[in-house]
């Protein structure tokens, strides 16, 4: 009899949490607290990827290795002109960030990185959504960035937040944009044989 997986989330991240959740899966949260800022890859993908794979490693070296029990990490990143966008560190940058974004196309990478501690195996992969910006207006700008919610996110935008009205589109997964590609994860978990469905908590 194969155990029941045990998921284990590996991020602060409210998004995260909320869209697994939504999901139907009800994931243990242990926050990794890896200092992000000192580590760079060759693209801003791989940096997200690698920054996944630390969050998850971090918190499978803190835990017992159980049977049935997986580690999620997450790392989300916006590409732009060839840079590595996280969460911008003042309102000034957050506002010299959407007066570079605005009327142009970025590409929101998160890496995603499980591993299943009582094997070692794991499974990374990165996706990546093609996000539009409308040309928004100075005062749009000023107006988003008091709010304070583009310092909380990766990219200083959200998509399902005050941000969205200044998505004009994306192409690809929505939800990657969030901070957690669902598709990508189902494809995961397969890649270390636990059915998706599997983690699915029952109907309450
Ligand atoms: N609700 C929402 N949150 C977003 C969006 N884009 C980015 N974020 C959030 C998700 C993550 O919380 C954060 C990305 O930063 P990180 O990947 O470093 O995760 P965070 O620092 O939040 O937690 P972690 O490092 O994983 O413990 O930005 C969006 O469109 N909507």
């Amino acid at each position: 009899m194969l155990p029941v997986p045990h998921l284990i989330l590996a991020s602060a991240s409210p998004a995260r949490l909320t869209t697994l959740r939504r999901a139907g899966l009800n994931p243990e949260v242990i926050v990794s607290d890896v200092d992000e800022t000192a580590v760079f890859g060759p693209t801003p993908a791989a940096t997200a990827e690698l920054l996944a794979t630390m969050k998850a490693e971090a918190v499978v070296g803190r835990i017992e290795p159980v049977p049935g029990t997986v580690v999620l990490g997450c790392d989300s990143l916006l590409e732009l002109d060839g840079q590595a966008l996280g969460k911008p560190e003042t309102t000034e940058a957050a506002t010299e960030r959407w007066r570079a974004m605005r009327g142009r196309t970025g590409v929101l990478h998160t890496g995603h990185c499980l591993m299943e501690p009582a094997t070692g195996r794991r499974a990374v992969a990165t996706a990546s959504t093609t996000v539009r910006f409308a040309d928004v207006t100075d005062a749009e700008i000023g107006a988003y960035v008091a709010t304070g919610e583009p310092l909380r996110v990766a990219g200083a935008f959200t998509i399902d937040g005050r941000g969205g009205a200044f998505v004009e589109g994306i192409e690809g997964d929505h939800h990657n944009v969030v901070g957690v590609s669902l598709p990508l994860l189902r494809r995961l978990c397969a890649a270390l044989g636990i059915a998706w469905t599997a983690l699915w908590e029952l109907p309450a």
